[in-house]
């Protein structure tokens, strides 16, 4: 047996349990959902909205929701007529619905840091909040209660800010033939976007499906329809840092407004009672008591580093407000599993390259007050980590005129290593590490970018572990 406690067999299985269990919770953990909602007055569709998890499950709400028709409003280049309208359902060859397709301007994307028109990547009309108004109100017909149960489910910390608010962004047209959008992730708004919402107005089309995927699981949502079928709105919401692509249309126009959805402070959680899950049932809970009632895993204490499965917007000035509330599914779950055993966790960009280095700090601490220096030279490995993240942070943000850094590798090569030992879980695979910008987004952002985060556990020597349960 190794003289070294942290490498006992106990405490190689211990870590081995554990990474196995965040795997597992990983490869089922939702990350999109979807439904429909019918249209007030066709009666024959099915009797209740639906929402679909990624396991398929299906939870029907007893009371019946629908929506009414649904009324859209622009601004016309028609001189003589210059508001048009049309009501959804609509069918093709409707006047309304060529008069609307043909209000729409081309739809761009971001690439780099360019806004891009490239129809063989994104073929698509656009009206902009400022040229167009509906009547539809995703909190009116449950979608948003629906989203936020899946995507934000709240346990026990009672963070502030978990209730979830969407802003209208687009409606756009993917019309035949052509009609698509390639892979690509959501831009992020603010540090605070969280997700994408889609919402499939009622018009005959077929072909487009939406595909989202997550760390190799994808889910799709197709919402072609034919004359058959009861018209009905279909929706779906994925986190926007989820991979998505909207397949070609074949016939048809494919109708969507698209909203961006953020984490806000939340009614209700303000009192500290979210309590709709209790992290005591998280599989993760008994694996984190068993490690700590065991003597010989880290006897003096230790650090664990579990990579987060998901990326976050980042912003120089808010990302640290926001954390650790804005965690997308799984990732919560991990922080809270090891939260209501009352452990210190940290939320802490993570830099690698084919090595994983840490810039660590207290996200809480005030590190803007670190006495400035200068950073000629080689002195950078004498960095204290304070000044490593305020110059990390400057480097996020990708479009900071002020950054002397083009590349990734610059930093890392600039900064050098932080030599801390912690005791990695799950790392974070090279690819992913650090900042993750799309290079595919919906739009060019100068306000945020993604960038992948570790979760930093502090476990504390044997003698001073609380063990309760
Ligand atoms: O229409 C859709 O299903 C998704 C559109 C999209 O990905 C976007 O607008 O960014
Ligand atoms: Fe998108």
């Amino acid at each position: 047996m190794s003289n070294d406690p942290t490498n006992s067999e106990t405490h190689n299985e211990i870590i081995h349990q554990l990474r196995l269990c965040i795997l597992e919770q990983k490869a089922i953990a939702t990350f999109a959902c979807g439904g429909n909602i019918p249209i007030a007055g066709s009666s024959d569709s099915s009797e209740f909205g639906d929402a679909t998890s990624r396991s398929s499950a299906t939870v029907s709400s007893r009371d019946k929701v629908s929506t009414e028709p649904v009324a859209i409003r622009w601004d016309s280049p028609n001189p003589g007529k210059p508001i048009g309208k049309a009501i959804f359902p609509l069918s093709t060859g409707d006047a309304g619905l060529l008069q609307l397709v043909s209000a729409c301007t081309p739809a761009t994307f971001g690439r780099g840091n360019e806004d891009i028109l490239d129809e063989t990547y994104r073929k698509a009309g656009k009206l902009d909040t400022t040229a167009f108004s509906t009547n539809f109100c995703p909190y009116a017909c449950g979608i948003i209660d629906s989203v936020a149960q899946f995507l934000l489910p709240s346990i026990g910390i009672a963070p502030l800010w978990r209730g979830l608010r969407a802003e209208i962004y687009k409606l756009n047209v993917y019309s035949s033939p052509a009609g698509r959008f390639k892979p690509h992730m959501d831009t992020p708004r603010s540090e605070k976007q969280i997700g994408s919402l889609v919402v499939c107005l009622p018009c005959i089309h077929k072909g487009g499906a939406l595909q989202v995927r997550h760390k190799g699981a994808n889910q799709t949502f197709d919402w072609s329809s034919d004359k058959s079928e009861a018209p009905d709105i279909k929706w779906a919401a994925f986190y926007s840092d989820c991979e998505h692509e909207v397949e070609e249309v074949v016939s048809g126009h494919r109708i969507t407004l698209t909203y961006n959805l953020f984490v806000e402070r939340g009614p209700g959680l303000q009192a500290g009672h979210s309590g709709a899950l209790d992290a005591k049932q998280l599989p993760l809970y008994q694996i984190i008591s068993q490690m700590l009632h065991q003597q010989d895993f880290m006897p003096k204490g230790g650090r664990l580093g579990i990579a987060c499965s998901h990326k976050y917007a980042h912003t120089h000035q808010q990302s640290i407000e926001v954390l650790p509330s804005a965690l997308k599914g799984v990732d919560m779950a991990v922080f809270e599993a090891f939260q209501a055993h009352e452990l210190d966790v940290s939320l802490l960009p993570v830099v690698g390259g084919g090595i994983f280095e840490i810039w660590r700090n207290d996200l809480n601490s005030d590190w803007e007050d670190e006495p400035e220096r200068s950073h000629q030279g080689d002195d950078s490995e004498n960095l204290p980590n304070t000044m490593r993240l305020k110059r990390l942070e400057k480097c996020l943000l990708r479009f900071d005129p002020q950054s002397d850094y083009e590349t990734f590798a610059d930093i890392v090569e600039d900064l050098g290593p932080v030599k801390e030992h912690v005791e990695w879980v799950v790392k974070a695979r090279a690819e992913e590490v650090a900042m993750a910008y799309a290079a595919y987004g919906n739009n060019v952002s100068l306000e945020a970018v993604y960038t992948s985060l570790a979760l930093f556990v502090d476990v504390p020597a044997f003698v001073e572990r609380q063990l309760s349960a």
